[in-house]
């Protein structure tokens, strides 16, 4: 699919100039123009103003937001909070700040796991509590100029997450489709740089979804990689394939979880057959793991829905169970996740221990915090965490759901096009 940078609809209208209140917040702490923040009050004041102003003339395609004036007046509301909370920790009042400031658990009990999803229960930018969050880890739209000052001169090597990142939460895990626009920023983005898609479905149906040839697959959480073709065998050779597409590129299959696939062919059949009769449940093969879905699940029929699972798994000792957005992930219990998938692609496209790499990782979900955690650990690129709410992360920076997904992707697009 070859489509040209001209035909294409940008989202994001005017660039760098920052549209929602959290970014006039955001660009006022840049300028640090907060502490003390009452003496600078009448010039935050017309700034906001100008700001909006600047907002109505522009032709932004992103997704609604509210009014300028509406803004402007969240403006004013978020630094007299930030006032209020300056002066509370002036006069050392932050600890019983920070413990108001509830982060929600991203890993635990059913309770803890309700719903993450910003399209079905809706952005939660008026809250207080993301706001603070934000402050931890800006959004990377506004902080997008910045981000790129160290990427002059280096490679840029862009991971994506799927659901969640790419597409949308839905109801309907067999619906999750992606929209054109992020495939053309997908696209256009992998002209520029190395791209690949890490996901805990099955590769082909990412691939499925998606539908770029220019971008590397990992399905199964990291447990099926298509990457760049090896001559040598740095990894287990016992799990590398060379292959070919029909159109004769060449690439490396990697499957670090092969002799776990007759156990979880059973474990399929068991658990579509023993979950039949629990309305609702959905038992998604992801070749190397199961997701046992209970979105539309009624409260009564979860627990015995988790028993199911749980005596499933006490037959197969080697395999455990981790949690997503009201999704049980069946999984081979080795130490291999969406982080061990990141380095193997760096690894195979040739900055095992380069200085000169930047990789970007954008993902909503827990599995996400894996490959977090690598790029912290490596110090070097950004960790980008999708969430329209506060959660504890490893990621630095945030985005709040796709759409804004997608106008970031747009933009290193962009940013790729003219460093060229
Ligand atoms: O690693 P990811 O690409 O984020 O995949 C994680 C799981 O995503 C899918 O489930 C989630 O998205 C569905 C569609 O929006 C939603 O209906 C479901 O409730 C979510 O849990 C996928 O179906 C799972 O197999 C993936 O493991």
């Amino acid at each position: 699919m070859k489509s040209s940078r001209r035909d294409q609809k940008v989202p994001g209208g005017l660039v760098g100039i920052p549209y929602s209140s959290q970014s006039i917040y955001a660009t006022w702490r840049a300028c640090g123009l907060l502490h003390p923040p009452s003496l600078h009050f009448p010039f935050l004041l017309s700034l906001s103003i100008y700001l909006c102003s600047l907002n109505l003339s522009s032709s932004v395609e992103d997704s609604p937001s509210p009014a300028p004036s509406q803004r402007c007046f969240q403006g004013i509301v978020i630094m007299v909070k930030e006032n209020i909370r300056w002066l509370y920790q002036a006069i050392g009042l932050e600890k019983w700040l920070s413990k108001s400031q509830i982060i929600e658990p991203i890993s635990g009990s059913i309770q803890e796991i309700e719903p993450t999803d910003s399209i079905l229960s809706g952005p939660n930018t008026e809250d207080e509590n993301y706001i603070s969050w934000l402050v931890e880890h800006p959004c990377a739209l506004t902080s997008f100029h910045q981000m790129m000052i160290p990427a002059k001169g280096k490679q840029i090597v862009v991971f994506l997450d799927y659901d969640g990142t790419l597409s949308p939460i839905v109801n309907d895990p067999n619906r999750a489709f992606m929209s054109d626009p992020m495939r053309s920023a997908v696209h256009e983005v992998a002209r520029h740089f190395p791209t690949a898609i890490i996901s805990g479905r099955s590769r082909d149906k990412v691939y499925e979804f998606v539908k770029l040839d220019d971008v590397y697959y990992a399905g199964s959480h990291g447990m099926d990689i298509m990457g760049p073709p090896l001559l040598e065998k740095s990894y287990d050779d016992k799990y590398q394939i060379n292959a070919q597409d029909e159109k004769g590129k060449e690439f490396t299959i990697f499957q670090p979880a092969q002799e776990y696939l007759p156990s979880i062919g059973k474990m399929l059949e068991e658990l579509k057959t023993r979950t039949r009769d629990i309305p609702g449940a959905l038992v998604e093969d992801n070749m190397f793991c199961i997701s046992v879905h209970y979105r539309h699940v009624l409260k009564e029929d979860y627990e015995a829905l988790e028993q199911i699972v749980w005596s499933v798994l006490s037959d197969h000792s080697c395999f455990h169970m981790t949690r997503g957005k009201k999704v049980m992930e069946i999984r081979p219990s080795i130490k291999w996740n969406k982080g061990d998938a990141l380095e193997y692609l760096l690894d195979t496209l040739g900055f095992a221990d380069s200085s000169n790499v930047l990789p970007f990782y954008l993902g909503d979900d827990k599995t996400d915090e894996d490959a977090f955690k690598v790029l912290k650990g490596r110090g070097q690129g950004y960790p980008i965490v999708v969430s329209s709410i506060p959660r504890e992360t490893s990621a630095s920076y945030s985005l709040r759901d796709s759409s804004e997904v997608l106008s970031f992707l747009v933009r290193l697009a962009r940013w790729g096009e003219t460093s060229a």
